[in-house]
């Protein structure tokens, strides 16, 4: 499968690594990004092909992946739309409807929105994939495919759950990071070195997800068994439920959501 990657950003590398990693060959991956460090850090981390500009032709290939700002969508379907004959057009952007793009692309219809995370370069990803109807069974294979390399899948069948699986999963690893950023933080005020709060922040958060993993208990039954009656956890889930970090996390989410669809609705009138 050849597969040009329209932006070459955070995304774009993040899908590329995973993808080499599970076998895809670098001579089938093109990169168009404006930025010429960008793409030479492309070139000598993955040794794929990269180009500076979609107006000069693209190559030969089966999918188009577009992996810009939802702000740069428009220009980069417009000049997209004449060089399409039957590739699968996957789009990861936040926000922008199938329609919409089909409308930018001249009426293009073989898309696949897809919302993936920055694990794919570890091949830990989740990306959540819409189809209308239209899109050929191949197409949607195709994008499974790529997809299922760099971690797992979920379909879906009304796109607004794209907007909500962006919330969960697409922004997810930064809320993640922003707990470690704090347990860390938190763990220099008790005298810790970097390197020691850093070991053990990550280490408490490989062992906790790989025993959520490998256990029957749900998330809840784990952490009852962590917090011991008048004891220091309970202690610590008190004063995190008086300081509202549930209710941060949901308004977080809802907020991330909501973002999702604003985006949608801003952009989609331009
Ligand atoms: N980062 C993430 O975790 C996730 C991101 N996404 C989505 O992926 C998309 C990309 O995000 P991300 O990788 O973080 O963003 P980045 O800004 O890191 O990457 C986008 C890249 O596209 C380049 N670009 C801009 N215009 C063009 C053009 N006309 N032709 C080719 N390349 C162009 C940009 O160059 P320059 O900077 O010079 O403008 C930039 O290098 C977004 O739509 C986002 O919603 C989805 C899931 C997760
Ligand atoms: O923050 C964003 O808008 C993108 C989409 C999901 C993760 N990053």
């Amino acid at each position: 499968m050849n597969i040009t990657f329209i932006g070459g950003g955070n995304m774009a590398t993040a899908l590329i690594g995973g993808m080499l990693q599970q076998g895809f060959a670098a001579a089938g991956l093109t990169v168009v990004e404006p930025d010429p460090a960008k793409r030479d850090a492309l070139q000598q981390q993955f040794g794929v092909q990269t180009q500076a500009a979609i107006e000069t032709g693209l190559p030969a290939c089966d999918v188009i992946l577009i992996a810009v700002k939802p702000q740069s969508m428009k220009a980069v379907a417009q000049q997209l739309a004449p060089h399409l004959g039957k590739q699968l057009i996957i789009s990861i952007a936040a926000g922008i409807q199938v329609n919409t793009l089909a409308t930018w692309l001249g009426g293009y219809t073989q898309i696949v929105r897809v919302m993936p995370n920055t694990p794919a370069l570890v091949r830990a990803g989740m990306s959540g994939l819409y189809a209308p109807p239209d899109v050929d069974t191949g197409h949607r294979a195709q994008a499974e495919q790529i997809m299922r390399a760099v971690g797992q899948v979920l379909w879906v069948a009304q796109e607004t759950q794209i907007d909500a699986i962006t919330a969960m999963s697409g922004s997810g690893p930064a809320y993640v990071f922003y707990f470690m950023e704090a347990m860390m933080a938190a763990g220099r005020a008790l005298g810790f070195n970097d390197d020691d709060a850093r070991k053990l922040t990550y280490a408490t958060f490989e062992g906790a997800i790989k025993l959520a993993l490998d256990s029957p208990d749900d998330a809840a039954t784990l952490r009852a068994k962590v917090t011991s009656k008048g004891g220091t956890t309970e202690a610590a889930l008190h004063a995190m439920e008086a300081a509202g970090v549930k209710q941060g996390i949901d308004k977080g989410i809802a907020a991330a959501n909501h973002r999702g669809q604003e985006l949608g609705a801003i952009l989609g009138q331009q």
